[in-house]
């Protein structure tokens, strides 16, 4: 793994694209954005984030020539029978409107007490090597908490400021950069990731 790696993320996420970058800066991989080589983002017609992140890394290797990694993530919500769940960044309609989904996920868990506001990070990634590759990687990575009533802090992206994590008595949001990737649904997905690779 010592060996220099380029890798595309197949991304349009800028949230996304920030952790990846400072979770993979260690490794001092040669890291481009799908946007980089002018690819658009793939349909995620699939039923499952594993399904759709194979669908965003086959479509990034096929624009760059090179091995790409996805993403496909998104929160379930226990009151809302998983809800968003793949659908999280169309929740309100609009594709990646953070304010609008934010908002809709508050209205949605307006008669929902504490204590009954638990929900799920998942976080599935793909590494895939080229776009024929019969065995890409696929690991996944959960982080439990509770949806607060009210956004705090302004860290993140997404769900962020409406996720609250019991343990560390803060919302997503609030938590440094480097606590939030030690610690998140990517950040155990990519430890996860990276072990694979070694072998
Ligand atoms: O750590 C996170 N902190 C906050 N929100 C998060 C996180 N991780 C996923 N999420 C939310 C954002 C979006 O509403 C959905 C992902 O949707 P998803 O399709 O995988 O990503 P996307 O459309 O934003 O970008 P792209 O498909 O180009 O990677 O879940
Ligand atoms: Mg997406």
């Amino acid at each position: 793994m010592s060996a220099t790696r380029s890798l595309v993320v197949a991304s349009n996420n800028a949230g996304k694209l920030r952790e990846f970058r400072e979770l993979l800066e260690p490794l001092a991989w040669e890291i481009t954005s799908q946007a980089d080589h002018g690819i658009s983002a793939a349909e995620e017609t699939g039923l499952t984030f594993v399904e759709n992140a194979l669908l965003k890394a086959r479509a990034a290797c096929l624009g760059s020539g090179l091995p790409a990694l996805a993403d496909d993530s998104g929160l379930a919500v226990t009151a809302l029978g998983g809800a968003p769940g793949i659908y999280s960044a169309r929740y309100s309609g609009a594709q990646g409107d953070d304010q609008a989904n934010n908002d809709r996920l508050l209205e949605a868990l307006a008669e929902v007490p504490e204590g009954q506001r638990g929900a799920q990070y998942h976080c599935v990634l793909v590494y895939m090597r080229h776009p024929e590759d019969p065995v890409p990687i696929i690991v996944q990575g959960s982080w439990p908490g509770e949806i607060l009533s009210l956004p705090r802090g302004e860290g993140g992206f997404g769900y962020d400021p409406l996720f609250w994590v019991p343990d560390q008595g803060l919302s997503v949001a609030e938590l440094s950069p480097d606590l939030k990737n030690r610690i998140s649904h990517r950040g155990r997905a990519l430890t996860a990731l990276l072990e694979q690779l070694e072998r």
